[in-house]
């Protein structure tokens, strides 16, 4: 059976980010992809400009559409910036069964421009974190998801995905991207263990993306039956290659995309 994830996220008309990438992460790993688009940004690869939220009644039909169809294996969820949109995901999820849930709690663009409205951030945590097998927050995420200082190393980092797996998601990958350090080291708490995943630091602009990227080929290995770690792992075997050849892309004037397609395309 072919194997489906669906992506439930945000747009990014230059595509280094949102759906756009969700959708080439899941084609270049060989998963079909399905898509619900919770809100359009015109945004590029210097930062965020409007964001216009898609009504929660057709994000509903939009759900409703995919899941009536099609057999999703693994679903992502990116960007939800309304309070109204993630309780309609919620339900949504419920209604249906969307295979495990891969929940990147997305708050703000690598640009630094917020996507997220302050008080989805409860709803998000409250509605959402039960309904997920894993949770991908980055550091600033975690911090603010805790109200707490951003974890500085490896025991704070232990410490904040152990306190965030209390919100009730199966397991928690708590993201070091965004750490300083010759490690770009990666948390995952699951059954009560700690897994680290470090791969060396790349030096690159070009990291528009990286977190949409992850968690998506996260869905793409449990949609084609891997287990948490194992896709976590390959996941992030794919973004530190797909890093590695972003520099190979030329796209935008400011943070530009990975490099999705480097096993496939020849030149760059
Ligand atoms: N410069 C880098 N070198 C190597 N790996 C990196 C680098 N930047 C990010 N990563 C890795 O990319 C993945 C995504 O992590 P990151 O912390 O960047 O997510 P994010 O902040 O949610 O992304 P985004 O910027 O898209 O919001 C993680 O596996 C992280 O370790
Ligand atoms: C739609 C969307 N989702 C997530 C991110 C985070 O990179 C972004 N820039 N845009």
């Amino acid at each position: 059976m072919t194997a489906i994830a669906l992506s439930i996220a945000g747009t990014d008309p230059t595509s280094g980010a949102g759906i756009q990438a969700d959708l080439k992460t899941f084609s270049a790993l060989g998963v079909y992809g399905a898509t619900v688009i919770t809100a359009l940004v015109a945004q590029n690869t210097c930062g965020v400009r409007a964001i216009h939220d898609v009504p929660a009644d057709f994000v509903a039909a939009e759900i409703d559409a995919v899941f009536s169809d099609l057999a999703v294996g693994a679903t992502k969820i990116g960007m939800l910036s309304k309070p109204e949109v993630i309780e309609t995901v919620a339900e949504g999820l419920t209604r249906w069964e969307p295979g495990p849930v891969v929940l990147d709690p997305v708050m703000v663009a690598a640009s630094g421009d917020p996507l997220i409205a302050d008080e989805a951030v409860t709803s998000l945590r409250e509605r959402l974190f039960p309904l997920a097998a894993v949770i991908t927050p980055n550091l600033m995420e975690a911090a603010r998801l805790l109200d707490e200082e951003l974890a500085q190393d490896a025991d704070a980092m232990l410490r904040q995905a152990k306190a965030l797996a209390d919100f009730g998601a199966g397991a928690v990958l708590l993201k070091g991207g965004h750490g300083n350090g010759d490690e770009a080291a990666d948390l995952l708490w699951v059954d009560d263990a700690a897994h680290w995943f470090s791969a060396p630091r790349i030096e690159t602009k070009n990291t528009h993306g990286t977190g949409c990227t992850l968690s998506s080929a996260i869905a793409a290995g449990l949609a084609n039956g891997l287990g948490l770690p194992e896709a976590v792992d390959a996941a992030k075997a794919y973004v530190h290659n797909a890093i590695i050849n972003a520099d190979l892309l030329e796209v935008g004037k400011g943070h530009g995309p990975v490099h999705h397609f480097y096993r496939q395309w020849r030149n760059g």
